[in-house]
């Protein structure tokens, strides 16, 4: 049996088998965001490591070094802010070919620096080593959040309400733009989509809002499309949930591609991924509650579904209430 045959997430499975045994000091080890580690008083410290690879996550050609750096610090800095911490201390290794131009190498550490730098975030350390074949950057993260206000995804109820922070779509859109160049849009439209799929903003000021209000059940950030990692939700908490596809908000330069491309905008925001929004979810009764969180943090909250008793899966509703199943159910690497 070959990797592709298990799957990524049968993968993952595989290996959490392997290295069930409990570690001393562990809070949550895989299948999360970030795994939580006990801290100094008060506080547990939070990890997750996460890589880009040339071909796979970005395209060298179509991105300068710069924006490569700042895109492999966000999307980890995004891991640390759906688990509500704040990050502190990262280290990269990185995999590059010989022949890799040093001024590759700087651009890449400006891009980190800038998106640590936002986030008050330093570079401690890390790793090289040669890879023929391509550029291969991994990042390991650590964060701290105050002891029990990490947001799980595993502790959502049925009934519950799940959100997201802000429209969904563009980054795939603007990967489509990318695959396909020849693809004719306003040039508005263009710039847009491609900075959403270039420069992610890590929700850091929302998570760390959202763990202080002490009123999530569960949150993860979206990197494998809002239909995929709901279903992340689904199987941490044990629950299925409905999905309603007319109410996932999607951005009007985001609609604009769709319609120039001939593909539905909606299934860029559902199946598409490296949104780096939130998804979380909490109880109806504390909907006014938790809007002025999103609020008072500068950010909107569309409602987009909600978590029921059931197998772990995602139901995906058309506007009319018919069932949507698509051929797509979101990013996996294998
Ligand atoms: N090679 C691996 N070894 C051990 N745990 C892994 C491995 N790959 C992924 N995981 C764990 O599986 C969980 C889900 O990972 P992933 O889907 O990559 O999450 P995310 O989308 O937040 O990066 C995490 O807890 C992660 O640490
Ligand atoms: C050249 C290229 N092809 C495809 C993609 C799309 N893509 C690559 S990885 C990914 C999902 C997120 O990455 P992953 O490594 O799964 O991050 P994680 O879920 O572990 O945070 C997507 C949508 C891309 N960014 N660039
Ligand atoms: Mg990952």
């Amino acid at each position: 049996m070959d990797i592709s045959q298990l799957g990524e997430f049968g993968l993952i499975h595989r290996i959490a088998e392997h290295l069930k045994t409990p570690a001393a000091g562990l809070v949550k080890g895989i299948g999360d965001d970030a795994a939580v580690f006990e801290g100094p008083p008060g506080w547990e410290i939070v990890i997750t490591c996460d890589a880009q690879v040339e071909g796979v996550h970005f395209l060298p050609e179509s991105m300068a070094p710069e924006q490569i750096g700042r895109k492999a610090a966000a999307i980890n800095i995004s891991d640390i802010a759906a688990m509500g911490a704040q990050p502190t201390f990262m280290l990269v290794s990185l995999g590059m070919p010989k022949t890799t131009p040093v001024s590759f190498v700087d651009g890449l550490y400006q891009g980190f620096k800038q998106e640590c730098d936002r986030f008050g975030a330093s570079i401690i350390g890390g790793n090289m080593a040669h890879c023929p074949e391509r550029i291969f950057i991994d990042i390991t993260l650590l964060g701290q959040v105050e002891k029990g206000r990490a947001l799980y995804r595993s502790n959502a109820k049925p009934g519950d309400l799940a959100a997201v922070s802000g429209p969904l779509g563009d980054s795939a859109a603007g990967l489509s733009l990318l695959l396909a160049p020849e693809v004719r849009v306003d040039e508005k439209v263009r710039a847009s989509v491609l900075k959403a799929h270039f420069t992610p903003n890590p929700r850091v000021d929302l998570g760390r809002a959202l763990s202080a209000s002490g009123l999530i059940t569960a949150a993860l950030d979206v990197s494998d499309g809002a239909a995929q990692d709901l279903g992340h939700i689904c199987e941490e908490s044990k629950l299925g949930a409905v999905l309603w596809a007319e109410k996932v908000p999607l951005s009007q330069a985001c609609k604009e591609v769709g319609k120039a491309a001939g593909k539905n905008p909606w299934e860029f925001a559902m199946f598409g991924g490296e949104d780096y929004e939130l998804l979380f979810t909490f109880s109806e009764e504390n909907q006014p509650a938790v809007q002025k969180v999103l609020t008072k943090a500068g950010f909107s909250m569309t409602i987009i579904g909600r978590m029921e008793e059931g197998d772990p899966k995602v139901r995906i509703l058309a506007a009319d209430g018919s069932a949507w199943n698509p051929k797509s159910t979101g990013w996996t690497h294998f």
